[in-house]
């Protein structure tokens, strides 16, 4: 594994000390640990943690596989409160070691059902550096395949419980350009539903201005306008990169790496910075984050954005995350100008002047490749590089920015400075002036007003009105239905839309009534997906500020792929019982608060394990006192609560609650089999469901698999860093 390219290029850019440099190659060459995160809410992770604690390290402390010893999982020194780990093995040992065969089926498992996450170690500093509470409005503008997303939408919901799922008052949008990889957001999402979650599948770059009614907490307030353009609180940008630091894991790039693919993607991820700068409220934060170590991707990104927005600064993290090992942003590089590393070239200008007037103009080189002349104004060093050989991990590159806070720049100053920078792009001919990148407003966004699109202006001046489509500056009122369904922007998108239901609609009332959901049942934020809010077959629940954000803009412009979370759905019932709607076992979480409590009924573990041995057992095989208890009951859907406590050899550590479906005779636990699966592990050390006995009797089929971070080259996108993909079981 070498690439001189490579070498010469980072050589070149003196990127560490010499003394590093073997270390930091040898790093590169080895197999990256497998690393996961002990996901879900607080209580549940902490549980789950100490299983980890004290069932697997006991047991993988003391394996030997050929003679050798293992080493067992530990945790990662700077991840906070322990919930993360790592350890080293091969896929052999994976599959043959009893020991860790063992360990493997616990976390397929509970991969399976969004408890433990599978992430490069990396990978989950953005999110802990974006620090997101509960109330936060965030975009994770590049989001695909998701891992970073799900830690975001984990601190969203930090105030959720072991049985429920709290309605958080903030939202996140996970965004994708890649209409295939944003459907993997919704794949990776069901594991975590949440209210506060939408998916839209845009160029983060152009990302277009949403608006919300004025006086939303959300947007800047004004007394005379409708609609507000909506600011975020904190801003992902995972960018599209060459990916070079995840060359221990996807070794294929060895072999074609060439630094042109940095100078390639430099301006898109300039573009998408820009574009987060002027989307973010006035207190807000964004982290830039690659999986590459090419300062043409990362500084010279920052600075590019920095100079382009004289109200932004690096944030000082250096005082987070204490235990992490890090290296200083650098304040020098060097372009290379072709693919054979010709580096010598210190300013775009000494570059320019070896061109004649055409070289110059074919040259797909801008000045922003090259350090700006202010690199140490601008703080560079508080960015965080990240190199293999300091915690056996990838390399990455983080940096954190927000407004300055100090210096009070008057709104004239900012729009001026933005002005000078507009008048710099066009004023010189274009041959003689160095090519910059222009920080525009989104191509596609003929609904922004100048104000409120100027990246400078302050959230106190954004407060002009919205311009409609027709250009004509008045205040717009939230569309109707019907006008929401005319006013299709992009009508190549062929989603189905979501439309909200009104609270009295007969359906969703019979459907409250039956469910015994209690009043105080969000039934005011409950959605359908047809565009006429017939409630045919599924309903969702958002929060207020996703519902205000999907009533006052055009799904199709949004390009919205996913919306709220699923939490009620049809279900044909057998012979002699009506339709019904049914909770489902994903968005139980978030009802069970508006289950009227009576209504639950609560049996012991015994119950529990005849429901898992049996897709449908009937009444009759249950202990007493539930079987009474279920015969009595009618048909339809019901809810179970299991205490925690002990039965035979197994701890509920704490409570469970799970959906049931009664039909004549028989009952049916309502969660799909790998959770099933991932319960029974977890309560009866082995796989007791049918699902499990029928797949033994299938010889030759193999078990399910976590692929360890030395099998998942193929299946990874350069410049991605992490494994969400190859998390299923399959
Ligand atoms: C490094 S990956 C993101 C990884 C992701 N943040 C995670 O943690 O799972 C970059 C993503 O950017 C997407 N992408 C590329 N160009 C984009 C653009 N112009 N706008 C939005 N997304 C883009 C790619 O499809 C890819 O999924």
């Amino acid at each position: 594994m070498n690439n001189e390219r490579f070498s010469n290029y980072y050589k070149a850019q003196n990127i560490m000390p010499d003394s590093e440099w073997e270390e930091f190659m040898g790093a590169l060459r080895t197999p990256l640990p497998t690393t996961f995160r002990v996901a879900g809410s607080r209580e549940i992770a902490h549980a789950l943690n100490q299983t980890i604690q004290d069932t697997y390290v006991p047991l993988l402390s003391n394996a030997v596989f050929e003679g050798e010893s293992v080493p067992p999982p530990a945790q990662i020194p700077w991840y906070p409160e322990g919930l993360a780990w790592q350890f080293n093995v091969s896929k052999k040992v994976l599959r043959k070691s009893v020991e860790f065969k063992k360990f493997h089926s616990f976390l397929v498992f509970e991969t399976e059902v969004g408890n433990i996450s599978r992430q490069e170690a990396v990978s989950m500093l953005p999110p802990l550096l974006l620090d997101v509470q509960p109330h936060h409005c965030v975009i994770d503008m590049c989001a695909a395949p998701g891992s970073k997303t799900a830690q975001l939408l984990e601190a969203l919901h930090a105030h959720d419980t072991v049985t429920s799922t709290s309605i958080p008052p903030g939202l996140l949008i996970a965004n994708d350009s890649d209409y295939k990889r944003a459907h993997l957001l919704i794949h990776q999402s069901a594991r975590l539903p949440s209210p506060a979650l939408m998916v839209t599948n845009l160029d983060a770059s152009i990302y277009p201005i949403l608006k919300v009614p004025s006086g939303n907490p959300a947007g800047p307030r004004t007394a005379k306008k409708l609609q507000d353009q909506l600011l975020f609180d904190r801003i992902l940008c995972d960018v599209p990169c060459s990916g070079d630091g995840t060359l221990r894991k996807n070794v294929g790039i060895w072999k074609h790496w060439q630094p042109m693919d940095g100078n390639g993607l430099h301006g898109l991820q300039v573009r998408i910075l820009q574009r987060a700068m002027r989307m973010l409220k006035e207190d807000g934060r964004i982290v830039y984050s690659t999986c590459s170590l090419n300062p043409v991707e990362n500084e010279a990104v920052v600075a590019a954005a920095l100079n382009s927005h004289k109200d932004f600064e690096l944030l000082d993290v250096s005082m987070q995350l204490p235990q992490l090992i890090r290296r200083p942003g650098i304040t020098t590089w060097r372009p290379t100008v072709d693919r054979s590393i010709n580096t010598v070239f210190d300013t775009y200008e000494d570059y320019t002047q070896t061109l004649d007037e055409t070289q110059r103009e074919d040259s797909k080189m801008l000045s922003s490749h090259w350090p700006p002349s202010n690199t140490k104004e601008l703080n560079l060093t508080r960015c965080l590089r990240i190199y293999p050989h300091l915690q056996d991990t990838g390399g990455f590159f983080v940096a954190v920015l927000q407004r300055k806070q100090s210096t009070a720049i008057s709104y004239s100053d900012r729009k001026r400075e933005a002005e000078q920078d507009d008048l710099a792009d066009v004023s010189a001919p274009e041959t003689k002036k160095p090519k910059l990148l222009s920080d525009e407003p989104p191509a596609d966004n003929s609904e922004a007003s100048v104000d409120v699109e100027n990246p400078s202006t302050p959230a106190a001046v954004v407060n002009s009105d919205i311009k409609d489509v027709e250009g004509e500056r008045k205040s717009t009122p939230a569309p109707s239905r019907s006008q929401q369904k005319s006013k299709v922007a992009d009508p190549s998108f062929k989603e189905m839309p979501y439309t909200f239901v009104a609270s009295d609609d007969p359906v969703l009332q019979s459907c409250i009534e039956r469910l015994k959901l209690t009043s105080d049942f969000p039934s005011h934020n409950i959605l359908v997906r047809n565009p006429d809010g017939g409630a045919v077959r599924s309903f969702y629940v958002t929060n207020p500020l996703v519902k205000a954000v999907v009533e006052n803009n055009d799904y199709t412009r949004l390009r919205l792929l996913t919306c709220g979370t699923k939490v009620i759905t049809k279900q044909e019932a057998g012979r002699g019982l009506d339709t019904q709607f049914r909770v489902l076992g994903e968005g139980l979480p978030v009802v069970l608060p508006y289950i009227n409590p009576e209504s639950i009924m609560t049996s012991e573990l015994s119950t529990l394990k005849t429901l898992l041995e049996a897709y449908y057992p009937l009444c009759t095989a249950f202990p007493e006192p539930f079987q009474s208890v279920i015969e009595a009951r009618a048909g339809g859907s019901h809810i179970v609560r299991f205490p925690s406590g002990k039965w035979k050899d197994s701890t509920l550590t704490h409570d469970l609650v799970l959906p049931l479906w009664k039909s004549n005779v028989s009952v049916t636990l309502m969660i799909d089999k790998k959770a099933k699966s991932a319960l029974s592990l977890r309560l009866f050390g082995e796989d007791i469901t049918t699902a499990a006995r029928e797949a033994a009797q299938k010889k030759g089929r193999a078990a399910p698999e976590i692929e360890t971070a030395r099998d998942s080259e193929e299946v990874q996108k350069p410049g991605e860093d992490d494994n969400a993909l190859q998390m299923d079981s399959s």
